[in-house]
């Protein structure tokens, strides 16, 4: 699956213009407002905009984007992930833009980089951050990726499945924000074991997030308890009523974890 969105992505850049526009106005910090989530609620929450995925079909096709990232925002979330792939997660690039709009909390591109052209693209879109992921780049080129993000004022979310993928990035960078994805991307299985396993791995000072299959205040407990410092909440919070209630009931795991 992987290899088709990134064969597809291949084709879509040759389609982008050479040079992007650039944003007037300064970036929102996207990791010191995850860190100010953790320090007032234990746990800083990126809530996500998924109208489908290529492991579940269509989630929230429907979904009214203008509100659902009000919502995301009065109901707690720290910060709001925006899939912008079109052909696997029918996200667009004017959804980022409708979320930033409405929205004063920072906001994340999330989407499958692969070129450096896409990183312009993001900024010019209004992203506030960007995920880098180690399933589809080496080490080198997040380390060199990161570096344009940072200059033009991009906070940077490296993504990690693995030991194997893990070890690559921290050989080449020491990302600030890393997420453990706990989605297998061949069986599109998730287990929170994978957080569990890897923060064990993770260096002290990466501020870690941990990504898929958040579905419940225990799932939070879980991660929490297992050192993660945020979470990456999508399908839950599409799919489950008001966002209003299930953000504070799915923050409220880290009270339980943070209490033990
Ligand atoms: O969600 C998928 O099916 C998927 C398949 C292949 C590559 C990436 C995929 N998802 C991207 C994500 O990382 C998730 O949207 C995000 O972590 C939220 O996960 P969830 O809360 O389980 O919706």
């Amino acid at each position: 699956m992987l290899e088709q969105i990134i064969a597809k992505k291949r084709e879509l850049i040759k389609t982008l213009p050479a040079q992007f526009e650039r944003q007037e106005k300064p970036t929102r910090g996207f990791y010191q407002a995850l860190k100010d989530g953790k320090e007032q609620t234990g746990v800083g929450l990126i809530a996500e905009i998924k109208r489908a995925s290529p492991s579940k079909g269509d989630l929230a096709l429907g979904m009214d984007i203008l509100s659902q990232a009000k919502l995301y925002e009065s109901g707690g979330a720290d910060t709001i992930s925006v899939l912008t792939d079109t052909p696997f997660f029918k996200g667009t690039n004017q959804d980022l833009q409708v979320v930033k709009a409405v929205t004063n909390i920072p906001v994340l591109r999330k989407d499958f980089i692969i070129d450096e052209r896409q990183i312009f693209e993001s900024a010019s879109i209004g992203a506030d951050a960007i995920l880098l992921i180690a399933a589809v780049l080496d080490g080198k080129q997040i380390e060199a990726y990161t570096k344009i993000a940072t200059d033009l004022g991009l906070d940077v979310l490296v993504e990690v499945h693995n030991l194997e993928e893990l070890e690559e990035v921290l050989a080449y960078s020491s990302p600030r924000l890393l997420g453990v994805n706990n989605r297998d991307l061949k069986t599109f299985q998730t287990s929170l074991d994978v957080t569990e396993q890897l923060v064990k791995h993770i260096p002290k000072e990466c501020f870690v997030v941990s990504e898929s299959g958040i579905h419940k205040k225990q799932d939070v407990e879980q991660v929490v308890q297992a050192g993660a410092d945020a979470m990456l909440v999508g399908e839950h919070l599409v799919t489950n009523g008001s966002p209003t209630e299930t953000i504070p009931q799915l923050k409220e795991g880290a009270i339980h974890a943070n209490l033990r």
